[in-house]
């Protein structure tokens, strides 16, 4: 077919393609959800709806895209790993970032009345921005999920303390501020403790840890019979049998995606699982 004196407007595409072989994250940030959380009421500091939508929403993102190994998601905000083999949309950054994002925002509008039941949404619309970094080493990958998590950490022991002050203090927003102002995380431990009772460490893990999202097998009891001896056993994705991988396909399609509250800075929670950053992509463990 002859091409129109048009066509030539094509050239003009730049391409975007992910550099190969590296861990893929896409992370997507609620757009001015400051003042969005204000409209709809959402209690300060967590607001346990509002969480539990970011879950529901990006479990269905994982549902939708099989090739996403691990979500991890605090406040407004959503971080989906894509394996480093993976070849989903050539790895064309845009692709993959606007995919997540529409899917999530869809999720987020449609599944709005199951968690905000009183509160019907109207214009302005929840929206989502997106961008995605690529991460050469599991280690470069670790240390971001840990940079997450830690940021969840810092923000919410603040944020508690500053609105204990508030709400039971009887401060204002200025005065609390200035007395957080400076303090350690020991200091706001304290301050928690001794003017509110309030132990830290029994606040919800949702709102200490943010929300971990992954597929799970049975997890792997450390120092037992290893499951991950028989994930770093099978075969090359090459010399896999057709009827296997399509197996191990199927299992993956079928398995359940949790959404858990742990802690991922620590080795632990990688051990116990290892088909999540195993060199072999969509590598599960052998069914006992
Ligand atoms: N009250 C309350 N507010 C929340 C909750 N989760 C998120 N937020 C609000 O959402 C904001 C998210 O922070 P950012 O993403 O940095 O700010 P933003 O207003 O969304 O601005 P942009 O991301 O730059 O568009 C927080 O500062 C809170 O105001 C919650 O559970 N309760
Ligand atoms: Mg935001
Ligand atoms: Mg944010």
């Amino acid at each position: 077919m002859a091409n129109s004196k048009f066509e030539y407007v094509k050239q003009f595409e730049q391409p975007d393609q992910l550099l190969p072989n590296t861990w893929v994250v896409v992370r997507i940030d609620g757009r001015g959800f400051t003042k969005f959380s204000s409209k709809y009421q959402f209690e300060k500091p967590n607001d346990k709806r509002a969480l539990d939508l970011m879950n529901a929403a990006a479990r269905a993102v994982m549902t939708e895209l099989p090739d996403i190994t691990i979500a991890y998601g605090v406040s407004d905000e959503y971080s989906f790993v894509f394996h480093k083999t993976c070849t989903l949309f050539e790895r064309r950054a845009s692709k993959l970032v606007s995919t997540i994002v529409s899917t999530f925002t869809a999720y987020y509008v449609h599944l709005w009345s199951t968690y905000f039941t009183d509160s019907p949404l109207s214009p302005p619309l929840p929206s989502f921005d997106g961008r995605a970094v690529c991460y050469p080493s599991v280690q470069n990958l670790r240390d971001y999920m840990s940079w997450r998590q830690v940021d969840c950490h810092i923000n919410n022991l603040y944020n508690t303390t500053f609105w204990a002050l508030i709400q039971l203090g009887g401060i204002d927003a200025t005065e609390a501020e200035k007395s957080l102002k400076g303090t350690f995380s020991a200091d706001k431990n304290e301050i928690l403790f001794s003017k509110f009772s309030i132990n830290y460490n029994n606040e919800p893990e949702i709102f200490k840890k943010g929300s971990v999202v992954f597929r799970d097998y049975e997890p792997v009891e450390p120092g037992t019979h290893n499951v991950a001896h028989e994930v770093e056993n099978l075969a090359e994705p090459a010399t896999q049998s057709k009827s296997q991988s399509e197996k191990d396909k199927k299992r993956r399609a079928k398995a359940a995606i949790v959404v858990e509250h742990l802690d991922i800075i620590k080795d632990e929670f990688w051990d116990r699982r290892p088909w999540l950053l195993s060199n072999k992509p969509g590598k599960i463990p052998k069914e006992p």
